[in-house]
């Protein structure tokens, strides 16, 4: 925004178009645009796009959006204001990028006012992906969208209030033993305390973790650190953590606040319950009771019984069980991958179609969870078409090598049958306690919130899992994905160990769920803990006047 600037971009801008042969967008606010239009060789195809500007709106003179429209002394005014640029030049960008068919430009260059235009580009991935799947409104936003879910929840308070209340009353004043919430209703705690009454939260997720989760959203480390690495201060029994382990709504620091507040209402909780086994979580465990001086209780894993999902009961969840169960009873005992990234997430269009081609690839059986790629409502019908190689579905349903389930797979079906043999996830929770409760080992890709961290945890600390990708645009290559199936599958060193550990983390969670006459498993005993814990502070409660 300045005249200074825009000449030597303009001459940039030629030089790369003209002897380089690089197709070219410049981005300005309107009346520079007008004013740069003119300037353009006649035989340049450079597009030109105005991000909207109105000075007007910072405090400067109406229609100044060059210096050399201001006095000096209103200059870093408008430098200021330049910042507010940034959205709408987010908005630019991916509306090019969807025009472009989700073709990734080369680099952004912009001025030495505008380093905020890395974050955008860093966003997009620029130096590790080819392609971006923003066809749709873009990943971003529904990510952005989660974070507004969780702060809309709060509101349920005043009802929730009345709820108990109303609830207590139809019950002639006999009050509950205790609330227990989800993590994100850590404001419980001031309608179960003002009863008097015990209140827990039940993370669904292991401690350790959710350590990590938190540490992160609390300090932001990557924000003073210039290499792309760090250690956590106050969990460094996390070892070494990568900014691409950052889930995109940390990176980009706004899911920070609503993780502050989810720390702040743990302050006040009186205890909490971890969906994970003691054995395999104590770092994460101990950071909790160190952080929030309350006692947490590893009670897991807490599991529907297999056919008790969500979607079982209706006709299409009873076929695919049937269909999957006969499918596997055709295949050798632990020959067959099983791949599914979960109930709400899927890979990108270019990673699909690496994974397909690693899939044939690798000679293996497997079954594939298949969801439409980013960019498409992911509940909406499956394009075998559209979205994996030509013929790769019939190719694979005449060989036998490939089963793919639409939609909704009996996962638990699958990971206890014996032909399965390994499992390629994106490391949700539930899918990992899933099959590890089968001495299931591991090939993880992460793609969001703490699934980085369950992965670090598995491989790392447990060793059932090797990484193969992480995240939504990190390229993958097929080549890649084959030797890690390999490794996992075939009987390498790696591979044989790994099972072997498996098999033993099976055999640890099996005790820590055992509750028999001569034997409490420790998951047990502390579901015990809890429950008396609860019990102690009604005693507590009617004792006080
Ligand atoms: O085709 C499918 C897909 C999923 N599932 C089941 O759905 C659940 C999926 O849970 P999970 O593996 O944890 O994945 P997400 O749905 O992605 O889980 C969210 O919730 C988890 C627990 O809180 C977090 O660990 C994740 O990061 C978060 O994405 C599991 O029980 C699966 O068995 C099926 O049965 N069939």
């Amino acid at each position: 925004m300045a005249q200074g600037h825009i000449i030597p971009f303009l001459a940039l801008a030629i030089e790369l178009e003209q002897k380089r042969g690089c197709t070219i967008t410049f981005a300005s606010t309107p009346l520079n645009i007008k004013r740069i239009k003119p300037s353009l060789p006649p035989n340049s195809s450079i597009q030109l796009l105005e991000i909207p500007f109105r000075s007007s709106d910072h405090g400067l003179p109406p229609d100044c959006e060059n210096t050399h429209d201001l006095p000096y002394h209103l200059i870093l005014k408008l430098v200021e204001a330049s910042r507010s640029l940034k959205p709408s030049f987010h908005k630019l960008v991916y509306d090019l990028v969807r025009k472009q068919h989700g073709r990734l430009p080369l680099c952004i260059i912009s001025d030495s006012f505008f380093g905020w235009c890395a974050d955008i580009a860093h966003e997009l991935g620029f130096k590790n992906s080819r392609y971006a799947d923003v066809r749709e409104p873009s990943r971003w936003s529904w990510y952005h969208l989660i974070l507004k879910l969780v702060e809309a929840s709060r509101s349920l308070k005043p009802s929730f209030h009345k709820l108990v209340y109303d609830l207590v009353r139809k019950q002639h004043g006999r009050l509950p033993l205790c609330i227990i919430s989800d993590s994100f209703f850590g404001w419980c705690a001031d309608i179960a305390h003002e009863l008097g009454v015990f209140h827990a939260i039940f993370f669904p997720f292991c401690a350790f973790s959710t350590a990590c989760y938190y540490s992160i959203g609390m300090s932001l480390p990557h924000r003073n650190n210039d290499s792309k690495e760090f250690v956590l201060a106050d969990f460094p029994q996390a070892s070494r953590i990568h900014v691409t382990q950052m889930s995109e709504n940390l990176q980009g620091g706004h899911g920070a606040e609503t993780i502050r507040k989810l720390v702040q209402d743990c302050m006040s909780i009186d205890g909490a319950l971890f969906n994970s086994m003691g054995e395999l979580d104590e770092a994460g465990l101990a950071f909790f009771q160190k952080t929030f001086g309350k006692p947490f209780w590893p009670i897991g894993p807490v599991l529907l019984p297999p056919g008790t999902g969500s979607r079982a009961g209706n006709e299409a969840a009873i076929k695919a069980v049937e269909v999957c169960r006969n499918w596997l009873d055709t295949k050798p005992p632990n020959s067959v991958l099983y791949v599914s990234f979960g109930s709400q997430n899927t890979v990108s269009a270019s990673q699909m179609m690496h994974l397909a081609f690693a899939l044939e690839a690798s000679g293996k059986n497997f079954i594939w969870a298949v969801r439409p790629p980013t960019g498409f409502d992911i509940n909406s019908e499956f394009k075998e078409k559209e979205y994996l190689p030509e013929g790769f579905e019939n190719r694979n349903k005449a060989s036998g090598r490939g089963l793919l389930v639409h939609q909704w797979a009996p996962q638990m079906e699958i990971l206890s049958h014996k032909s399965t043999s390994a499992f390629l996830s994106h490391c949700g929770w539930n899918s990992v306690l899933e099959g590890l409760s089968y001495g299931v080992p591991i090939i993880g890709w992460p793609m969001a919130s703490e699934q980085f961290y369950n992965v670090k945890l598995l491989e790392e600390e447990i060793g059932v899992c090797v990484e193969v990708a992480r995240g939504r645009i990190s390229e993958v290559k097929s080549e890649d994905i084959v030797a890690k199936i390999d490794l996992v599958m075939n009987d390498t060193e790696k591979g044989k160990e790994m099972r072997k550990r498996a098999c033993e983390v099976r055999n640890i969670i099996n005790n820590s769920i055992a509750d028999k006459e001569e034997f409490k498993g420790a998951s047990v005993k502390a579901m015990d803990d809890f429950l008396n814990a609860a019990m102690l502070m009604r005693e507590e409660a009617k004792r006080t006047p």
